[in-house]
């Protein structure tokens, strides 16, 4: 049986090389076409010489293919995608565009008009552990942002058994590679390395992201505060979330309700002790722990992921498997190296 022919819009950012990477080890599917904007025309070996294998060579335009990854900065990613989509392939966008379902919010936070508002009710919310079967049968599926990955799985167990009451917190760090392959101040290793700090205080548009789930989740939540900080590491993300409880419940009691919720998961493990990044850097994962803070009477999840897997490729690729009827765990690493 001939193998189902998937492309990558923009191979040579952080989320395309670590599909293209992925996908080279997919039983079931061949990475046959990837883009480029300045390495246009380049063997893709020479832009990547770990990836020479392949055979390919970057296009400015994506080739014959079943099924499109964009890993495109939003904007340009809706932009590429239309066409596509009119084309009739099925799609994946890695990038924001069309991950919240109103309009004008979307214009509020990313700054100019959706080109396809109407799509933007249709598209599926990428995060498999909740929106499985509508992932299955839809032809657009907006991949989740990383931070919001890390916030919404920590947060969903509680929020669905209806013990949240008042305002969440999210707290959460990132490694340097969350903002990009292109240059920037922000990413320059003298202005990261050895040094830690929040940024775009409450003006971060992964909140309305991270809040339009949380209430389809449990229309009664209040108000969500999200606050990132930039880290100095290349991958990984650490959200501690702080709610607070409708009424006590015990240590053993969350334990419960969150192993249960996530039983049937094979991305999502629910951890005697606190995780590190380092436990799922490389990985497909996200491990969880939530412990109660008697003195507060606040739930505290902590929740880690790779920004550049869960949080990005990896989460494509399972959404990808479920879209084709394959395997979900096809090509997605689940053990981190150690140390
Ligand atoms: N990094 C992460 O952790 C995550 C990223 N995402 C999303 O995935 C998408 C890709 O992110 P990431 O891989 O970090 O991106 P990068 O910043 O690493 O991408 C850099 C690459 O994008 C190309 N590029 C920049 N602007 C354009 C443009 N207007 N048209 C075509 N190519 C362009 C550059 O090409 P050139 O060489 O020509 O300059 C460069 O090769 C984004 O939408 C991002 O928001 C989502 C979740 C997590
Ligand atoms: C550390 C860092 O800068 N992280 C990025 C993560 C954004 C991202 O990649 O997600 P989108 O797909 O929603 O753009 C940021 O805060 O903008």
């Amino acid at each position: 049986m001939s193998k189902t022919r998937v492309g990558i819009l923009n191979v040579t950012g952080y989320a395309g090389v670590e599909l293209a990477r992925l996908l080279a080890a997919h039983p079931d599917v061949e990475l046959t076409s990837v883009t480029g904007r300045s390495t246009a025309g380049q063997p893709l070996g020479q832009v990547f010489p770990h990836l020479s294998a392949l055979g390919l060579t970057v296009a400015a335009e994506i080739g014959e293919v079943d099924l499109v990854f964009s890993a495109l900065p939003h904007r340009e990613s809706a932009e590429q995608i239309l066409p596509l989509l009119e084309r009739g392939l099925k799609v994946i966008d890695v990038s924001a565009d069309f991950r919240l379902k109103d309009s004008a919010l979307y214009e509020e936070w990313y700054g100019f008009r959706h080109p396809a508002p109407e799509l933007l009710p249709k598209a599926i919310y990428g995060l498999p552990e909740l929106n499985r079967e509508s992932i299955k049968t839809t032809n657009l599926t907006a991949n989740p942002g990383c931070y919001p990955t890390a916030s919404i799985l920590a947060l969903a167990p509680a929020l669905k058994a209806g013990l949240i009451d008042g305002n969440i917190i999210i707290d959460a760090k990132s490694g340097v590679s969350g903002a990009g392959r292109s240059l920037s101040l922000k990413s320059h290793y003298c202005e990261a390395n050895e040094d830690i700090s929040a940024y775009a205080l409450t003006a971060h548009r992964h909140q309305p992201e991270i809040f339009q789930e949380l209430t389809a989740l449990d229309a009664k939540v209040q108000a969500v505060a999200f606050t990132p900080h930039l880290i100095p590491m290349k991958r990984g993300i650490l959200a501690t979330c702080y709610a607070p409880l409708k009424t006590a419940v015990s240590d053993t009691e969350i334990r419960g309700i969150y192993h249960q919720f996530y039983e049937q998961e094979q991305f999502v493990e629910v951890t005697p002790a606190p995780p590190h990044t380092r436990d799922v850097s490389g990985t497909n994962m996200c491990l969880i722990h939530p412990v109660i803070d008697r003195r507060s009477g606040l739930l505290i999840v902590l929740s880690a992921i790779d920004n550049l897997i869960k949080g990005a490729a990896g989460q494509a690729i399972q959404n990808m498997n479920l879209m084709l009827g394959l395997p979900e765990e096809a090509a997605l690493p689940k053990l981190a190296q150690y140390p």
